[in-house]
């Protein structure tokens, strides 16, 4: 019978396991991948932790992990359940932390009607203008390349999300995005917190000596709630007035449902636009820190990247999204950096829903399985000299490089709802940095250059430590291509006739300096969807006055 054939089996081999705390001790909280990436040498490509008696199954192969997590995802594609950031926090209304189910298909259904290869052209716009943005940020203020790629990250999400225009870099918007996002990561860390570990503990009052966890949780969970919710409300109502940035993810949802959406199904887009606004920040962040890292160890690619895009797009325009198809060795880059750094080491975990058998191996139900990406990425038997930049590896061939992205962005039905988004938005980038700069160490107070150390973060999604570079102008002529973009996007859109005025943003030929006349750019543009609000053009006139010519139609 079934499950005394399923006892007969043994559980997946792993290292020794003491009694009642298992392997918790022998897990360090520092790269774990690491450690579990030694283990596959001596235990193979499956092996098995107890944590206080909870199983947790490591991938180390990824031909496991495409036959257990791809090919039975069905049963592979829950989500543990969380004490600290679900039951007390509530981070699990939201998509990642969803358990398999109605909820889940519900939120992904609303993503992916969005994100899909063909539906993200409509926002190509916002990731080039992003792109430039950050690129000419970088140029005039090389400090600031952190922030830079963090506010213009964040403008291509919220802008795609909830049609929301970040008012630059001090919008209080975006910190509390990443602060969202940070509280999330630290929650989920293993190890964090004792109720975890001891979960009747959430039962204790909010004034228990010593239980800072729940005054921690209450905080956190304050600031989830309002934080997305007045996101969604924002879209809604400024979608409707014609102020948000239309196409945005949900305006339409909204407008495919037809005025047909009930109260639970707003709840469910609420939580899942919070997904993709919390999944496209850090990533992005650190893949882009990642590559620039990678061009200061390895300048050699830098400079046969140049050659290609020199080659294809020319020097009289900036590379564009729709070129990705002619530019096989930066995306090659591209590829290479998700291999190299991978932002995701463990994936995020998967729990098993039932029972499963894998050759001789009896995988429990509840086990949590965590697909360790940085070893199958960094195995060299499958990628020779793991450590090297080398976009050389794929030979420019879509189906090498495939590889490693079906592995970077996870498993079966659970594997990234925003690779799409996230695959334009980092090329854009590269290609841009690339087509225009040469990517160059800082130098010290000697004349030193400084190369920052390949070193990075711990957690669920890592991030590279202390990067600092400069992005010196190829040209002068690149430079004006990209002022000269920033300015033709005003003039292009800046033309605002409401309330009785006309908004004309001429600035580009005027009398001031450079800086002062990006800044202004800068400014209307981030500012046309408050100049196209009717409501709000009366009290704008002060504002603008200055910044652009403003007529009485
Ligand atoms: C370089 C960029 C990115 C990488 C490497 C990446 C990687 C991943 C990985 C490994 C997972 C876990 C999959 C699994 O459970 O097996 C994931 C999930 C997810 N990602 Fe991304 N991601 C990136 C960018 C984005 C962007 C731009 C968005 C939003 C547009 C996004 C939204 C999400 C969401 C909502 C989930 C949860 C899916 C679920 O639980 O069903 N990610 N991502």
């Amino acid at each position: 019978e079934l499950s005394t054939y399923y006892k007969r089996r043994s559980m997946p081999p792993g290292p020794f396991r003491w009694p009642f705390i298992g392997n918790t001790l022998q897990v360090p909280q520092v790269h774990p991948w690491l450690t579990y990436s030694r283990w596959a040498q001596v235990y193979g490509d499956v092996l098995h932790l107890d944590a206080l008696g909870q199983h947790t199954i490591v991938i180390n192969s990824a031909k496991v992990a495409r036959e257990l997590l791809d090919k039975r995802s069905v049963i592979y594609s829950g989500r543990p359940h969380l004490v600290m950031a679900g039951d007390l926090i509530g981070y699990d209304r939201s998509l990642i932390l969803q358990p398999y189910g109605d909820e889940f298909r519900q939120q992904r259904r609303f993503i992916s009607q969005d994100l899909s290869a063909a539906a993200v052209r409509q926002y190509y716009d916002i990731q080039e203008a992003a792109a430039r943005r950050l690129v000419l940020g970088v140029i005039d203020d090389p400090g600031s390349l952190e922030s830079q790629i963090k506010m213009n990250i964040a403008s291509i999400i919220m802008l795609v999300v909830y049609g929301y225009t970040v008012k630059g870099a001090e919008d209080p918007i975006i910190a509390r995005a990443y602060e969202v996002m940070d509280n999330f990561l630290a929650t989920v860390s293993p190890g964090a917190w004792l109720v975890v570990i001891i979960p009747p503990l959430k039962y204790l009052p909010l004034w228990t000596p010593g239980a800072t966890f729940l005054t921690t949780a209450k905080a956190r969970r304050k600031l989830l709630n309002t934080h997305y919710r007045t996101m969604y409300q924002w879209s809604k109502e400024n979608s409707e007035n014609g102020t948000a940035r239309m196409p945005n993810l949900c305006a339409s949802v909204l407008a495919q449902a037809e005025g047909k959406m009930t109260s639970e199904m707003e709840e469910s887009l609420t939580w899942a636009a919070a997904s993709v606004l919390g999944g496209g920040l850090d990533s992005n962040v650190s893949t882009i820190l990642s590559f620039i890292l990678a061009m200061l160890h390895f300048p050699d690619v830098q400079k046969k990247a140049q050659a290609e895009i020199d080659n294809v797009v020319g020097s009289k325009r900036l590379p564009e999204i729709s070129d990705r198809s002619s530019l096989p060795y930066v995306r090659s880059i591209v590829t290479e950096v998700y291999r190299w750094l991978p932002i995701a080491p463990l994936g995020f975990v998967h729990a098993l829903t039932e029972d499963d058998i894998h050759g001789e191996i009896l995988l429990p139900k509840g086990s949590i399985v965590l697909p360790n990406i940085w070893h199958m990425l960094h195995d060299p038997a499958v990628h020779p000299e793991p450590d090297t930049f080398k976009p050389e590896r794929y030979g420019g061939l879509d189906t090498e490089m495939k590889k490693v992205t079906d592995l970077a962005f996870g498993f079966g039905r659970r594997a990234c709802p925003g690779f799409h988004l996230a695959e334009r938005s980092i090329f854009s980038v590269v290609a841009t940095i690339l087509a225009t700069c040469d990517i160059v160490p800082v130098v010290d107070e000697h004349g030193q250059e400084i190369i920052p150390d390949v070193r990075y973060t711990t957690g669920i999604v890592t991030s590279p430590l202390d990067v600092r570079c400069q992005f010196r102008p190829r040209s002068e002529q690149a430079r004006t291509l990209l002022v000269d973009s920033a300015a033709s996007m005003i003039q292009n859109t800046c033309t605002v006739t409401t309330g009785g005025y006309v908004f004309e943003g001429t600035l580009v030929s005027c009398d001031f300096g450079v800086a002062v006349r990006k800044k202004c750019i800068m400014f209307l543009r981030m500012n046309v969807a408050l100049l196209q609000s009717q409501r709000l053009a009366n009290t704008l006139v002060e504002t603008f006055r200055h910044i652009c010519i403003i007529r009485r139609t």
